[in-house]
Parts: C-alpha cells; sequence; structure tokens
C-alpha cells in the first residue's frame, strides 16, 4: 500500500472568468494530521471538491491511495470521507437510520453498525440516535455531518471548516475527536480559518495563496522560521515620541500599551526599554510572547508580501 495518502499533481482549475488553482502540486503522507490554509478565495474549496471528485480539473490530476480521483472515482471516493462546509441533511430521517443508509452507498452493511454507534457515542449524539435531523440544534446537525463522513470508516478524512460557528465546548470535542482519529491511523487534512486550531492540531501545513501553494512546511518549522519576537509594554508618565530607533518596532498602540515586534539578534529588549525610559516614561508591565501561526499567515500572505516576493522572483 503507498505511504501518500494524497497526491496532487500540477492542478489547474479554471472556472469561466477565474483560474482559482494555478499548477498545485504537492502530497500529503498516510497518518498526517494536516493543515490546508489560506485566505478567503485562495482556492481551498475548489481544490477539496477536486480531490473528492466533486469537481473535475482543468488539468493535471489527483490520487487517494493510489486511485485516481477521474478514473477510479469509487475506490478514491471510498478510501475518503468529507465533511463538508454546508449543512446539507434529509430533515425526516432519524440519525441513526441516515447513518447506517450512508454507510449502504459506500457498500458497508450491518457489520458497520457497531462503528457506527460508536461514531454516535463519541460525539455525544446517543440520545439523539432516534431524532430527527429537523429536530436538532446547529451544533447537533454538525456533529452528525461529521458521522456521516466516518460511516464507511474512510482511511482519509477530510474538514472543511469543522468548527465554523460552533461553540467553544464543541469546537474542543471536535478536536479532541479528530486527533483520536489520527492516533488511530486515518489520515487528517484541515481546512480552517482559526489558525490557533491549525496551531494546534497541524504536523504539516500548506498555505494556499492566489491558487498557488505559497508555502509548505512542518509546523514547528514555520513557526522557527519566523525570527521575531513579540514585547507588550504598559508605560506611564507623559513621557515625549518615541526615539526613531523604537518608533520603527511598533506594531499597535491601544490606550497605554505598546506593542512592539523585535528581530531576534538585532532588536534587544533591554535596550528598547531603556530608549523608552529615556523619552520620559515609566514601564509598568512587560510581556512577551513567541508568534502565533496567525502572525505568519499574515505576514506571508499579505498582498505587500506577495507582490514583493513574486517582484522578486520576477
Ligand atoms: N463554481 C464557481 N464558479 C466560478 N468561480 C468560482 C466557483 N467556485 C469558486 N470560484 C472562484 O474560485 C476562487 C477560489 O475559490 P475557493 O472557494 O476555492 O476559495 P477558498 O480558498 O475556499 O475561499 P474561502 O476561504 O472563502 O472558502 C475564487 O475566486 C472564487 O470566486
Amino acid at each position: 500500500m503507498t505511504d501518500t495518502a494524497i497526491s496532487i499533481q500540477n492542478v489547474h482549475k479554471r472556472y469561466a472568468s477565474t483560474h482559482a488553482l494555478k499548477g498545485v502540486s504537492f502530497d500529503i503522507q498516510r497518518g498526517e494530521y494536516f493543515g490546508l490554509l489560506g485566505p478567503n478565495g485562495a482556492g481551498k474549496s475548489t481544490l477539496i471538491s477536486v480531490i473528492a471528485g466533486l469537481t473535475h480539473a482543468t488539468s493535471g490530476s489527483v490520487a487517494v491511495l493510489g486511485h485516481d480521483v477521474q478514473q477510479q472515482f469509487r475506490a478514491a471516493r471510498r478510501a475518503l470521507g468529507v465533511v463538508p462546509q454546508e449543512l446539507v441533511y434529509d430533515p425526516f430521517f432519524p440519525v441513526r437510520d441516515m447513518l447506517r443508509i450512508q454507510a449502504g452507498y459506500f457498500g458497508c452493511g450491518r457489520d458497520y453498525w457497531p462503528w457506527i454507534d460508536e461514531l454516535l457515542e463519541r460525539l455525544d449524539l446517543t440520545d439523539k440516535a432516534e431524532q430527527s435531523m429537523r429536530a436538532l440544534s446547529g451544533g447537533m446537525k454538525r456533529r452528525v455531518l461529521i458521522a456521516q463522513a466516518l460511516v464507511h470508516k474512510p482511511d482519509v478524512v477530510i474538514l472543511d471548516e469543522p468548527t465554523a460557528g460552533v461553540d467553544v465546548e464543541l469546537r474542543r470535542t471536535l478536536w479532541h475527536f479528530t486527533r483520536e482519529l489520527n492516533d488511530a491511523g486515518h489520515t487528517i487534512v484541515l481546512t480552517t480559518h482559526y489558525l490557533e486550531e491549525a496551531e494546534e492540531l497541524c504536523d504539516r501545513i500548506a498555505i494556499l495563496n492566489h491558487g498557488e501553494l505559497q508555502v509548505l512546511e512542518e509546523k514547528r518549522a514555520l513557526l522557527n522560521r519566523h525570527p521575531y519576537r513579540f514585547l507588550s509594554l504598559q508605560l506611564t508618565g507623559d513621557g515625549g515620541a518615541l526615539p526613531p530607533e523604537v518608533e520603527r518596532l511598533v506594531e499597535d498602540r491601544h490606550e497605554d500599551t505598546l506593542e512592539l515586534k523585535l528581530e531576534q539578534g538585532k532588536d534587544f529588549i533591554a535596550d528598547v526599554m531603556e530608549a523608552i525610559r529615556n523619552a520620559g516614561y515609566r514601564i509598568q508591565d512587560v510581556r512577551t510572547r513567541e508568534p502565533h501561526l496567525e502572525d505568519i499567515f499574515m505576514e506571508l500572505t499579505s498582498d505587500a508580501h506577495t507582490d514583493s516576493a513574486s517582484g522578486a522572483a520576477a
């Protein structure tokens, strides 16, 4: 069996007026917890639709566990569980029956029923199993959608914005559940706009931007490659203007707090604090933090960076 869960080779997707994917190539390995990130309109949903065989690529190819998503659609689809962004369901079926029917579409019969009961249990749905979908709250429906994607025990699970609009408790439940699935050997591909979620869960991260693969890196390496740290200072006193060597470091100001971005090995906390004191301020409180994935994401995907990167390549 191949070690590659999903292989994406030079995929282009053109809509009438949009070139949504511009030659995207990368592999996702079996057993990975993989984050697919990107700003709105980057092409994430399009790529997921191509992987799920719901949209055909204009050119290029995608294989799931070695099965081409077009030539071997059934085998590829069988290997995949996709948790969609939108809630699409039959309002009248009871939850457990609907899941059994769904499993049947994949040729999974009664021997999968214990697994379906396990899914209901793990997603805290057991006491809703006899209820029809329309009677469920939004959060419960989302749990059912997740169960629905997993009824056939797919090797590869794609979660497209699974926690959009859910409360904190459900978000935690889903994080825990997907981590368990990953520990049990399922490959997980997560798209999310909550970068804190990707930072918490993913081993490797791809960032799509304007239809191109901009970054593909281990999360740790991505976090380490950003040679900055943030310094928050709470100031009192009515000092004058800050000296220019401090002013150029200012990222944000709110009320009496100044947030500064310091380059490691170049800007030193002690020097900055001394310059601020010399400008006539007292420093009430000091906090530092390492960059989060969100800081790195913003820097990499801001158009200023993209423009200069493409300018440099030209
Ligand atoms: N069916 C379609 N017809 C025409 N254009 C489309 C279609 N689907 C997507 N697009 C365009 O393709 C580009 C990529 O869209 P896509 O939905 O894949 O991005 P995304 O990264 O998933 O964005 P979001 O984070 O907002 O969901 C966008 O410019 C979008 O307008």
